[in-house]
């Protein structure tokens, strides 16, 4: 029902502003010059750089350089005047007070409502926001996006995790291929694959059916299909077609995490997921030879071992071979998803499927689906992931609130927040514009959350009396598993959810020393007491926590941070920042294997680094290998 209303219109076919209106898929087969390297080079302010790009159709001229930063124009400039001289004055008591204006900060899509009512915005607020988003061109950025421009200016890459979820038979041409085919292609290879072995045609090296599922893999690897499993654990559906399996996550290098991985689980019965996108990755690496190891030593050591019980996600098939993985059990993604944009591909239909079924995963990739679509063609006034990403930078750049909290009132939401905060903050946490200018202004939120009410009793402390956090609180009309206890006043879902509508309440309302002096408190304690309110967040309804629904809610927060990225002009693609910790890692590693086997002294490094080493070396490994291994840089 809910696939009816929303519009099912193919990827590639709505006019754009910045090239002509014909879907971009024949454009590109007929752009002869389609595969030349050019330098996009425009009639722009000197002093800022061109964008060199490899194809003609890389980056439209929305991308090139315009003669002020975003930071520079009225629009801008008018929101800081709106700040400063009008929101400033305002407290959220007397705005949400105010019934027609909370009546206009309300949207809805899909079985999806946000109430906005609660941030410190006032009509006049939006139009100024969305006069800033049309400045920032967000319609054709966001346009770019889904057409598959390489909006990914430092990579040189097309960002399109929404053609991940494009229904079958849409279609989507780059560089001369139709991706939404390649998708699909993989997407059936899933569904057959995860038939087999729920039904019990693949089967263990030894006969047994294979009901154990250990997905390993890190960052963007792990955190959306963790999540994604969490919110369906208790979910009907997806429960039920479980039966007994079990699915379980390897992330950390810690060797601690490969017992938590590997404890009372038949080998037999086991199945490992390796998921990269490099496949390089050394905890993953680490990681995936050790429980190939495992399996080796219980299952014996045949090529046949490694077949039926080792199946790899990665866009590397080298490495994948090089590791031992039969081809054809690899299922690969492409360079146009990003890794924390890349639940929807392989990296979350494997292990979901492998548990849940593939027609479950399915439904999370509608509901996806569904919020692309949304955010594609509905006006920005309107369009839930547009107002949360102007939302976001109204916050962070004008209200200067640096952290925002979300509170997904759902147990099964509880790795929501983590994955969120990767998303986001490996997207958005950025110093320069796609210019490579300084930004100016903040950018890049601290994202955290906890499942309500659990953060009720740990954090909220500080959100109500300490530091201005906007908060989005996330809650279900239904729940997922529904209990009434007997002699209570409401259901337990009812109890929870009386918590979801109270606290952006107390947020926004606060208590005034007038208030608990009214409640008798003597004089020294009131300021104690005292609530000072004007705490903005924003309320996200939902019908259930079902598959459809979490792929609306992962869709809606993706395209939050692209809105966000968009407006500050900075690449949200890119993630060079995690570079630089792994490359001195390199160098400790080596270090540690010097010393540890070849007796060398700790050098090269700064006094405090080299005389905590000394120190660590002082224990002991704590077993043994082989052979000594002699290190050899990757
Ligand atoms: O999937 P992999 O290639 O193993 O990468 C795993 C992770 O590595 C790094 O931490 C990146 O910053 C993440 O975005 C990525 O998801």
């Amino acid at each position: 029902m809910r696939e009816e209303k929303c519009r099912n219109v193919p990827v590639g076919f709505v006019s754009f502003p910045s090239t002509p209106t014909q879907p971009i898929h024949l454009q590109r087969i007929h752009n002869k010059r389609a595969q030349l390297p050019v330098l996009v080079t425009t009639q722009r302010r000197s002093n800022r750089k061109p964008i060199v790009v490899s194809t003609v159709q890389s980056v439209p001229s929305i991308y090139q350089a315009t003669d002020e930063r975003i930071s520079n124009t009225s629009e801008w400039k008018a929101l800081e005047e709106h700040a400063k001289n009008v929101i400033s004055k305002t407290h959220l008591r007397d705005l949400v007070n105010d019934d027609k204006r909370s009546e206009k900060l309300w949207a809805e899509f899909d079985g999806c409502i946000l109430d906005y009512s609660r941030q410190r915005v006032i009509p006049e607020t939006m139009k100024l926001l969305f006069a800033l988003a049309k400045k920032a061109k967000l319609e054709e950025k966001k346009e770019a996006m889904f057409r598959g421009y390489k909006i990914n200016v430092t990579e040189d890459r097309s960002v399109l995790h929404t053609a991940l979820r494009a229904p079958k038979g849409t279609q989507l041409y780059i560089d001369g291929v139709d991706i939404v085919d390649e998708v699909w292609q993989v997407l059936e290879k899933i569904r057959t694959f995860s038939d087999r072995v729920r039904n019990g045609q693949h089967v263990g090296v030894t006969g047994r059916p294979i009901k154990n599922f250990i997905a390993i893999g890190i960052g963007g690897s792990y955190l959306g299909p963790e999540f994604l499993h969490e919110a369906l654990r208790t979910e009907k559906v997806a429960s039920a077609a479980a039966g007994d399996r079990v699915l379980r996550f390897l992330s950390n290098v810690d060797p601690v995490d490969v017992k938590r991985a590997t404890d009372k689980l038949n080998p037999e019965e086991t199945m490992a997921i390796v998921v990269s996108k490099t496949f390089t990755t050394r905890e993953t690496s680490i990681n995936a030879k050790t429980i190939k190891d495992w399996l080796i030593y219980h299952l014996g050591d045949s090529a046949e071992t490694i077949k039926k019980h080792m199946v790899a996600c990665s866009t590397n098939l080298d490495k994948v071979v090089k590791f031992g993985i039969a081809p054809e059990n690899m299922f690969p993604f492409w360079d146009w998803v990003g890794g924390r944009y890349s639940v929807c591909s392989a990296v979350g239909a494997l292990p979901i499927s492998l548990q849940y079924s593939f027609d479950v995963f399915e439904r999370f990739l509608k509901g996806a689906h569904s919020m692309d679509t949304h955010f594609r063609y509905a006006p920005l006034e309107g369009n839930l992931p547009v107002l949360l990403g102007l939302l976001g930078v109204w916050n962070m750049s004008f209200l200067n609130y640096n952290a925002r909290a979300i509170h997904p009132y759902s147990e099964a939401l509880l790795r929501f927040p983590a994955h969120i905060q990767q998303l986001d903050m490996e997207s958005n946490g950025k110093h320069v514009n796609i210019f490579g200018e300084v930004v100016d202004y903040p950018v890049g939120e601290i994202d955290f959350g906890e499942p309500g009410t659990n953060g009720q009793h740990s954090f909220f402390q500080l959100l109500h009396m300490g530091q201005v956090v906007p908060c989005d609180f996330i809650g279900f009309i239904e729940s997922q598993n529904p209990v009434c206890e007997e002699g209570e006043p409401v259901s337990n879902h009812d109890e929870l959810m009386a918590n979801f509508f109270a606290q952006p309440d107390a947020l926004a309302f606060g208590k005034t020393a007038d208030e608990v002096r009214q409640e008798g408190k003597p004089e020294w304690l009131i300021p104690h007491m005292v609530f000072t309110g004007n705490r903005p967040s924003s309320c996200l309804l939902m019908p259930v926590l079902d598959a459809y629904v979490t792929g609306q809610l992962l869709a809606l927060y993706e395209h939050r941070t692209a809105v966000q990225g968009f407006i500050w002009e900075i690449n949200s693609f890119d993630q060079f920042g995690v570079e630089l910790g792994k490359v001195l890692a390199n160098k400790v590693r080596k270090q540690l294997n010097e010393s540890r086997y070849f007796n060398k002294k700790i050098s090269g490094f700064n006094h405090s680094t080299t005389k905590l080493l000394n120190r660590y070396m002082e224990g002991s490994v704590g077993c043994a290998f082989e052979h000594v291994f002699h290190y050899e840089d990757e």
